[in-house]
């Protein structure tokens, strides 16, 4: 592996990834292990957070620097008990990316109200109680911490997924907030969008035929990478970026800045036939 970071930087780190068993989380969580931290990654399935220990191990990392864990974001008491588990195997946590998340393609008048629950709770109410807990058990009281939210790109609203949409933008709201209210703390709070345009396990589900539509629409012409994504995270969450809080910075290879991003069915021209 080979980064753009100076070795060691995490060194005597402790950071906790969420959803760090695949796709940009795992990314995230390979940098911030070669880098020096001990990583502790968490996701419902434990086949793919095994897969995650094994490629951190195929890094050379030892054992006693990782930590994987099964861990439904969604669920307080199982928030609660995996950052116990971090923090007796650790004793602290100075950097936690709030990576777990993802939703399904809708239109919105075909949303059940369950669905859409399943969407805010994965993605806006999980960011939250993974964040709470790590800062009122490890960051407050240690007055140190980075915290790095990943999104999504909904600047110009998300059509097709108005439940992640909404649910990102809470999250990006609550970015700027938290900077706000723990910056006393020694915390800092960002958010990284990555565009809708990340070649990943996450983007597989939606097929060749939708990420072809999504880099013709990105002005670089090409899909991004989970490691372009992680080598931001990894950048907020170190200390060479402390006058930086309340940010969030997209990686998206311009994307919101042209055109449209896919076509959903324009009603004006279905009306005209
Ligand atoms: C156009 C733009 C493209 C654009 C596409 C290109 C841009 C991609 C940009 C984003 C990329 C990524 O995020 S990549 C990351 C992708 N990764 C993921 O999405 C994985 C995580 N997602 C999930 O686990 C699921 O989507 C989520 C719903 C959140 C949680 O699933 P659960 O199994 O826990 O939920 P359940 O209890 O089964 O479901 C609760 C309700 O949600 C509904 N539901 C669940 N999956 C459903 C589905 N596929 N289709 C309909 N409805 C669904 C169910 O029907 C239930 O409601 P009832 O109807 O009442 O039964
Ligand atoms: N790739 C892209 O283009 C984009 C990605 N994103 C976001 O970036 C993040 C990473 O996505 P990506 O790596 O591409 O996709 P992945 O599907 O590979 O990553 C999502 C990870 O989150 C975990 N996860 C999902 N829900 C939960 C939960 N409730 N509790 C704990 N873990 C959970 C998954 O593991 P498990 O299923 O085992 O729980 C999985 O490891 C996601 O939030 C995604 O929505 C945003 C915009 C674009």
């Amino acid at each position: 592996m080979q980064s753009l970071f100076a070795a060691g930087l995490f060194s005597d780190q402790v950071a906790l990834v969420t959803g760090g068993g695949s796709g940009i989380g795992l990314a995230t969580a390979r940098e911030l292990a070669y880098l020096g931290a001990r990583v502790a990654i968490c996701g419902r399935k434990m086949d793919k957070v095994e897969a995650g220990l094994a490629a951190l191990a195929a890094d050379g990392i030892p054992a006693e620097r990782m930590l994987g864990g099964s861990c439904d974001i969604r669920e307080p008491d199982q928030v609660s008990a995996f950052v116990g588990q971090v923090l007796e195997r650790f004793g602290r946590v100075d950097v936690l990316v709030n990576n777990a998340g993802g939703q399904f393609p809708t239109p919105a008048e075909g949303m059940s109200p369950k669905g859409w629950e399943a969407v805010i709770r994965n993605n806006l109410n999980g960011t939250f109680f993974m964040t709470r807990e790590v800062a009122t058990r490890a960051m407050i009281p240690a007055k140190r911490g980075r915290i790095v939210n990943v999104t999504a790109m909904v600047v110009r609203g998300f059509p097709g997924m108005s439940h992640t949409g909404a649910a990102r933008a809470g999250v990006e709201n609550l970015t700027r907030s938290l900077a706000v209210e723990w910056a006393t703390h020694g915390i800092r709070v960002n958010a990284v969008a990555p565009g809708n345009n990340i070649r990943s396990s996450g983007t597989a589900q939606y097929g060749e035929a939708l990420l072809e539509v999504t880099r013709k629409a990105t002005p670089l012409m090409r899909l991004g990478t989970p490691e372009e994504v992680a080598r931001v995270i990894v950048f907020l969450a170190s200390d060479q970026n402390d006058f930086v809080t309340g940010a969030v910075w997209g990686v998206d290879g311009g994307q919101p800045l042209w055109g449209d991003i896919w076509s959903i069915p324009d009603p004006q021209a279905e009306a005209k036939g």
